[in-house]
C-alpha cells in the first residue's frame, strides 16, 4: 500500500512518487494573501447546524487524530457559505508543529499558526462519503487557526481524551461533543477550490478558511505533541509537524466573505 508519512523520506516532497496528483492543478494548502482575495457579495453565510449526539469516537490515525461522527443522517450538517446543498459532517482533525512557529497547513501571507483545525463535509448529492471524496464538488473543509494565547476551555474535553489514544490505531469512544464550541465569534472565511492535504490528494475540496483563529495554550499545545505517529512496540515518534507547506495556486482565485 502507499506507506506515507511527514518524514524527510516519505514526506511530502516525495508524495508525488505514488500520488501524481500532489503536482495537480489544485492542490491545497495553500498561502493566502488577503490582499489578493477578491470580496464576493454572492457568497452566503456559513450554516453549521451539529447535534453533539452525532460524535462517536477519537482515533489516533497514525498521522494526526480525529473525532469521528456518525453521518447516516442530516443531524450534523454544513450549508451556506460557498457551497450550494448540504453537506454532513464526517470528522475533525488536527495538524500541529513541533514548536509554536509552525504547524498550520494554510498560511495568511506567509504567517504561520501552531494548529490547524480540519472539520470535514461531504455532499450529501453522492450516496456516501466513499463516493463524494472523488468528485470535483464531494467535500468541504472548514479550516480553524489556533493561535497561542490563553487555554481555550473548548479543547480540553478533546485534549484529555488523548491519554487513550497516544499510538497508532488506538481509539477511543468520544460522544457528546458540539464541534460548533471550537469556531470563534466570527464565521467571516476565505474560500477556494483544492484537495487533501494528505494522500490521496483529491482535488474534491472546496476549502472554507474561517479568518478569525482561536487560542490554545502552550500547555495545551504540549498535549498535541504528546502523540505518537507510532503503534505501541515500535520506536516511538512523536507526532509533530504533521502539515503539507502551501502549494502553487496555479491561477485559483481566493474569494473573501468580508469586506
Ligand atoms: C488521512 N487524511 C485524509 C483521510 N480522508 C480520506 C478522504 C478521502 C479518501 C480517503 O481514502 C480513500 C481518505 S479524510 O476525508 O478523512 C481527510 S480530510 C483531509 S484534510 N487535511 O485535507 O482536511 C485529509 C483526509
Ligand atoms: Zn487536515
Amino acid at each position: 500500500s502507499h506507506a506515507w508519512d511527514y518524514g524527510s523520506n516519505d514526506g511530502p516532497e516525495k508524495w508525488a512518487e505514488s500520488f501524481p496528483i500532489a503536482n495537480g492543478p489544485r492542490q491545497s494548502p495553500i498561502d493566502i494573501v488577503p490582499t489578493q482575495a477578491q470580496n464576493d457579495p454572492s457568497l452566503k453565510q456559513l450554516k453549521l447546524k451539529y447535534d453533539p449526539a452525532t460524535a462517536k469516537g477519537i482515533l489516533n490515525n497514525g498521522h494526526s487524530f480525529q473525532v469521528d461522527f456518525t453521518d447516516d443522517d442530516n443531524s450534523s450538517t454544513l450549508a451556506g457559505g460557498p457551497i450550494t446543498g448540504i453537506y454532513r459532517l464526517r470528522q475533525f482533525h488536527f495538524h500541529w508543529g513541533s514548536s509554536d512557529d509552525k504547524g498550520s497547513e494554510h498560511t495568511i501571507a506567509g504567517t504561520k499558526f501552531p494548529c490547524e483545525l480540519h472539520l470535514v463535509h461531504w455532499n450529501t448529492k453522492y450516496p456516501n462519503f466513499g463516493e463524494a471524496a472523488s468528485k470535483p464538488d464531494g467535500l468541504a473543509v472548514v479550516g480553524v487557526f489556533l493561535k497561542i494565547g490563553s487555554a481555550n476551555p473548548r479543547l480540553q474535553k478533546v485534549l484529555d481524551a488523548l491519554d487513550d489514544i497516544r499510538s497508532k490505531g488506538r481509539q477511543t469512544t468520544f460522544t457528546n461533543f458540539d464541534p460548533k464550541t471550537l469556531l470563534p465569534a466570527s464565521l467571516d472565511f476565505w474560500t477556494y477550490e483544492g484537495s487533501l492535504t494528505t494522500p490521496p490528494l483529491l482535488e474534491s475540496v472546496t476549502w472554507i478558511v474561517l479568518k478569525d483563529p482561536i487560542s490554545v495554550s502552550p500547555a495545551q499545545m504540549a498535549k498535541f505533541r504528546s502523540l505518537l505517529f507510532t503503534s505501541e512496540g515500535e520506536a516511538p515518534s512523536c507526532m509533530v509537524d504533521n502539515f503539507r507547506p502551501p502549494q502553487p495556486l496555479k491561477g485559483r482565485k481566493v474569494r473573501a466573505s468580508f469586506k
